[in-house]
């Protein structure tokens, strides 16, 4: 069978044109897509070669078996419903041998997989230098000519040279090639995942058993994985990032228990920017590992973890130990006030006069940053905690993990996980080169630090380099007006018409706001606008972080449950979250980044689902900034097929036009949203027109100065009194 054929199977070779046709008649709120995958190009032979036809590869080690590629149902449930075991027993489970050997891709096979669905992983850092070869008199000249004319790039691509390792062609190869865990793989199956995303194809393989991955690869002789390999991987929002680091970490603990380690211990550690994402990856964790007896837990103030103590602080080094964890401990207060639930995870509760609790049992803890520095953080007498069994450390929207914000707390963890054989991988559907700056500098400290010899350094991106969201309807709404926002997001709930607005936004969606109080303010104006007999106020909820920890959660779960229909929210529900069954997302408020937009409107169009939609209004305002957008939608569009002339959101005229933005203001946009709507009248959102609100300021304008007139004359008149009679008249 075909390789190319296989992995398109479901698949369209036109996104664009098929996403259109879907929208007409399918909605994400539809159910899942046939086939999640995003790109299937046909690259042909693109190096001139013939491919071998299977069973002629060279030296095969391994017989190839054509219908067990074929047959991705493979690992569909055989029993009955009900007669699997699916006890959580704390048993460990043994990997079963492969039961077939298949035939590993040769190197040529391998590169079309990439290139057709635009794969390209580079080994950003421990390749051995190569020796250099012997040039001749003319190809020692041409050398030194490139190097006159400084083409320092080509060096650097030479360095960070492409590799093809196998891929994941269908997920029954994670038994028979890989050796996982038969369960794990069972419990991914029942969730109905048949096709390998990108993601899963290219890091599966690599993570699972790096060895087996580069069998057939010659392009990577100078790098050494028999420590494994740190990574970092740059792929769309809702293409299945998270099962990619579940599977690896939970099969890892369960072939360490097939060794003989059969205890529970804190082995992969999850981060992740907020409360909601952390849980949901607890979930999603949950049930991969479901019957293998892998604890996945999520951190909470009551948690108890096997962490090795800090060194003893004698009392005359108490100053300085409280000096340094000052600032580390400040931090993590804030986030402890709200996180006051109880805690199923951890072991029943010691009562104080019977001793210290017992560790929790965890061997994957999924955490936000705060409140696990928060555990970590040094008290009085002991210095920092340090948790030396954890092997694998996984950042969860790695690039908002390793910005400003939460930067030095990631520091902090990654500085705890004292293992010397700790795996790094990073996650996250825009990484900036900034952030793999940051990555390899530590890597390298940290090798330094610890002597270890370090581990390879691989980037996977998938879409190949640009940021964009392909499988999704964009459109950019400029607005005259703030006003204009509103009448135009009450236009795409109610159209008049079809085509008065452009797409009519069918629940449930989610709408972006710049700040909490223009959340709750969109909230007020909205929460009337569906009528009673549909279920009125209850159908638009907010959520944002001001919120207790339990109204956030009865929020999501109303949402997911779809009992709320609109959505308001803030960037705190941009990131990561999972809600299948999206709509659409309203930009209300410009995002501040192009990270930002692209991490909001991927809360639609998951794993494929086809018919999702983007609005993003622009006032007058975020002009000097709608050209990053701009951008994002125009690549978006290219990827997904789009033809020269063809009709395209952002019109070329407009981009072209539009400023490009100093590096200063990029920076300030990024933290602090469009400055006009933090403070003052633009801060607010209301139906009263400009010119309304305009006559009411001038009338209060008048009031106030009357007032302040007839206090002047008082205290004037007071004064000339006060001094007649010669008394005090007291305080005014
Ligand atoms: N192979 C697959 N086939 C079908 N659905 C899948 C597959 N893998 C993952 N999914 C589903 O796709 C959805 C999105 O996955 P996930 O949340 O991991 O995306 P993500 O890449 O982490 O997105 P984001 O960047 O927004 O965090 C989830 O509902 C998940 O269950």
């Amino acid at each position: 069978m075909d390789i190319l054929k296989l992995l398109s199977r479901g698949t369209k070779p036109n996104p664009k044109k098929n996403a259109q046709a879907a929208s007409a008649t399918q909605l994400p709120s539809a159910g899942s897509a046939p086939n999640p995958q995003l790109y299937h190009d046909d690259v042909g032979d693109s190096r001139g070669k013939k491919r071998k036809r299977r069973g002629q590869a060279q030296g095969d080690d391994e017989v190839h078996d054509e219908d067990d590629l074929s047959d991705v149902d493979y690992f569909a449930p055989k029993a009955a419903p009900g007669t699997e075991s699916h006890s959580a027993s704390s048993a460990p489970a043994k990997p079963e041998p492969p039961k077939r050997k298949v035939k590993l891709l040769d190197e040529d096979e391998c590169r079309q997989v990439f290139r057709s669905h635009r794969l390209k992983l580079t080994v950003l850092s421990g390749r051995t230098e190569k020796e250099a070869p012997k040039l001749s008199k003319k190809a020692k000249k041409d050398k030194k000519d490139k190097a006159a004319e400084g083409d320092a790039k080509d060096k650097k691509d030479d360095k960070k040279q492409q590799f093809f390792p196998q891929p994941l062609n269908a997920f029954s190869e994670l038994r028979n090639i890989y050796g996982v865990n038969p369960e794990l793989v069972d419990n991914m199956t029942r969730q109905g995942f048949r096709v390998p995303t990108e993601v899963q194809i290219a890091s599966l393989p690599l993570l699972l058993h790096p060895e087996m991955a580069l069998k057939r690869t010659t392009d990577v002789a100078d790098v050494d994985i028999t420590r494994g390999i740190d990574f970092l991987a740059a792929a769309p929002t809702g293409s299945g990032k998270t099962i990619s680091f579940l599977i690896p970490a939970i099969d890892g603990i369960l072939r360490r228990r097939g060794e003989g380690f059969t205890d529970h211990v804190l082995e992969a550690l999850i981060v992740a920017p907020t409360r909601e994402l952390a849980s949901q990856i607890v979930n999603e964790g949950r049930k991969l590992a479901l019957g293998t007896g892998v604890r996945v837990v999520l951190m909470k103030k009551t948690l108890r973890l096997g962490a090795e103590e800090g060194e003893e602080i004698k009392p005359d080094s108490d100053a300085k130990a409280d000096s340094d964890n000052e600032s580390e401990a400040d931090d993590a207060v804030a986030e402890e006030s709200a996180e006051e639930d109880e805690e199923p995870d951890a072991e029943p509760a010691a009562d104080k006069e019977a001793g210290p609790k017992l560790p929790a049992k965890v061997d994957i803890l999924v955490t936000t940053p705060k409140i696990l520095l928060n555990f970590l953080a040094a008290t009085k007498t002991r210095g920092k905690k340090t948790l030396p069994t954890v092997r694998s450390l996984i950042l969860d929207e790695a690039d908002v993990l390793l910005d400003q914000i939460f930067q030095r707390q990631i520091m902090g963890i990654w500085r705890a996980c004292t293992n010397p054989d700790l795996s790094l991988t990073c996650w996250s559907a825009t990484i900036a080169s900034s952030v793999e700056a940051i990555i390899e500098q530590q890597l390298r400290k940290r090798a330094r630090r610890t002597a270890a010899p370090s581990r390879p350094l691989v980037r996977l991106v998938v879409g190949l380099k640009d940021t964009a969201v392909p499988n999704i309807t964009h459109k950019l709404i400029y607005t005259a007006s703030e006003q204009g926002k509103l009448l135009g997001l009450r236009q795409l709930l109610h159209p008049v018409s079809s085509a008065d607005s452009g797409p009519a936004l069918r629940p449930p969606f989610i709408v972006f706001t710049q700040t909490i109080e223009r959340a709750q303010a969109l909230h007020d104006e909205l929460k009337y606008d569906i009528p009673l007999e549909a279920g009125g106020s209850a159908r638009v909820a907010v959520l944002h972080s001001n919120l207790a920890d339990s109204a956030r959660s009865k929020i999501m779960t109303r949402f997911r449950a779809g009992e709320v229909w609109v959505l308001i929210t803030t960037d705190v529900l941009a990131r990561g979250v999972d809600f299948a069954g999206v709509n659409g997302v309203v930009n209300y408020d410009v995002p501040t980044s192009a990270a930002a937009y692209v991490h909001r409107v991927g809360r639609t169009g998951r794993a494929g689902r086809a018919g999702g939609v983007a609005v993003t209004y622009y006032t007058k305002d975020d002009i000097p900034f709608v050209k990053s957008v701009a951008n994002v939608i125009a690549m978006s569009e290219k990827q997904a097929g789009q033809k020269d002339g063809e009709a395209s959101t952002v019109q070329k005229w407009l981009l072209d036009a539009l400023p490009k933005v100093k590096k200063e203001d990029k920076r300030k946009l990024k933290t602090r949203g469009v400055e006009s709507r933090r403070t003052g009248g633009k801060a607010t959102i209301t139906t009263t027109s400009a010119w309304q609100r305009q006559k009411d300021n001038n009338k209060r304008g008048a009031i106030e100065g009357s007032k302040r007139r007839k206090k002047a004359e008082q205290q004037k008149a007071s004064a000339d009194g006060g001094a007649s009679d010669g008394e005090w008249g007291g305080l005014d």
